[in-house]
């Protein structure tokens, strides 16, 4: 139920469940540094909630490679201040709103990439905690066929593989090759490519034991990197979206004229590299696509992992070896 909490000094300004501890439960790093850094805190702050911001009790939570990158100290010049909590992507339920806030309302389940712009002053608080505060415009309604794991799973992935495609210019009857197609972004890039751009032809690469899980994506052509090299097959293609960094080899893919997005590692023209934007609209133009099936969340089999095992969840994300999405649940 939600009454006036009895917490409150004066009238709030928003509505909330009175049940808000002002200390909650999260992992967090002091230092940069390999996964050692990182510890579990039962002592730290709720996090406070900014007008056009949400709290968010956190059901799921998954992880991203910029989460190691900048626990390593990759994006420090640019970074929020230590000590950090770690985790962009979140699923779980409102229980306040701020005085701004427009749609969303306590009781909402909504889900989100938390930091607006990834490597520009990502927020000290993150989603690997029992509490998060994110701005409303950040947030979507959490689909109603997934549960919070699988919801957890797509936001920055998901957001990555549309900004990408649509800065490449993808559209109907083109065709794709999607670099790095068994990890969380390239995964989706094959589905969206497919099912929401209207591909005419998708291929992608990934290691031998991951070509089937390719083919249940819809690709029409698996290549096994391990045994050939997709830049000396004669098939070139309108797009590349590079989820490896493969460096100078993706140019030599694609077709006079056309686009190579690169997410990692260096670019060379007429390859683009990005940073995704975190942008609540992408998931509600999504949502009809998401509650129909036809593009699916993708959970890495050795998860979801519980909230005690962020750290283990860690070290198997930087094997770079995932399938699909690495997700923390339950919280
Ligand atoms: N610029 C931006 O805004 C963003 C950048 N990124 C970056 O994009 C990259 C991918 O992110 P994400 O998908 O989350 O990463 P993942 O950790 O999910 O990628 C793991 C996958 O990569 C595959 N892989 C590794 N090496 C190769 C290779 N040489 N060829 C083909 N597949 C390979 C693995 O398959 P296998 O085991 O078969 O090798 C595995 O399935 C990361 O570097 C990340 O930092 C991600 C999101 C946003
Ligand atoms: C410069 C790319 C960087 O930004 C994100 C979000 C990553 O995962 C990166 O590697």
């Amino acid at each position: 139920c939600v009454r006036i909490s009895a917490m409150s000094q004066t009238a709030p300004a928003s509505a909330e469940i009175s049940t808000i501890p002002t200390e909650m439960k999260a992992w967090v790093y002091e230092e940069y540094g390999g996964v050692d850094v990182l510890k579990i805190d039962s002592n730290v702050k709720v996090p406070e909630l900014k007008d056009d911001q949400v709290l968010i009790k956190v059901a799921a939570a998954a992880l991203n490679p910029v989460d190691f990158k900048r626990r390593l100290g990759k994006f420090k010049a640019s970074d929020s201040p230590l000590p950090t909590v770690p985790g962009y992507d979140v699923a779980g339920v409102v229980v306040k709103v701020g005085s701004e806030v427009k749609e969303l309302k306590v009781g909402d389940e909504v889900y989100g990439d938390i930091h607006e712009k990834a490597l520009d002053g990502p927020k000290q608080s993150g989603s690997l905690a029992e509490y998060t505060a994110v701005e409303e415009k950040l947030l979507a309604l959490k689909p109603k066929n997934l549960d919070f794991a699988q919801a957890a799973g797509l936001p920055l992935a998901v957001e990555t593989a549309y900004e990408g495609l649509e800065k490449a210019g993808f559209s109907s009857g083109k065709s794709i090759l999607v670099l790095g197609g068994a990890g969380g972004v390239g995964s989706l890039v094959i589905q969206l490519a497919k099912q929401v751009f209207g591909a005419s032809r998708v291929a992608a690469t990934a290691s031998t034991g991951k070509i089937e899980f390719l083919k249940s994506l819809g690709v029409d052509l698996a290549i096994d990197y391990t045994k050939e090299k997709f830049e000396d097959l004669p098939e070139k293609f309108d797009v590349v979206y590079d989820a490896v960094g493969e460096g100078e080899r993706n140019v030599k893919a694609v077709k006079e004229g056309g686009s190579v997005v690169v997410l990692t590692g260096a670019v060379t023209p007429p390859g683009f590299r990005f940073v995704v934007t975190s942008n609540g609209e992408v998931l509600k133009k999504l949502n009809p696509y998401l509650e129909s099936g036809k593009v699916k969340s993708l959970i890495d089999p050795k998860g979801p992992f519980p909230f005690d095992k962020v750290d283990e969840a860690f070290t198997y994300l930087e094997t770079n070896r995932a399938t699909g999405k690495v997700v923390i649940h339950p919280i």
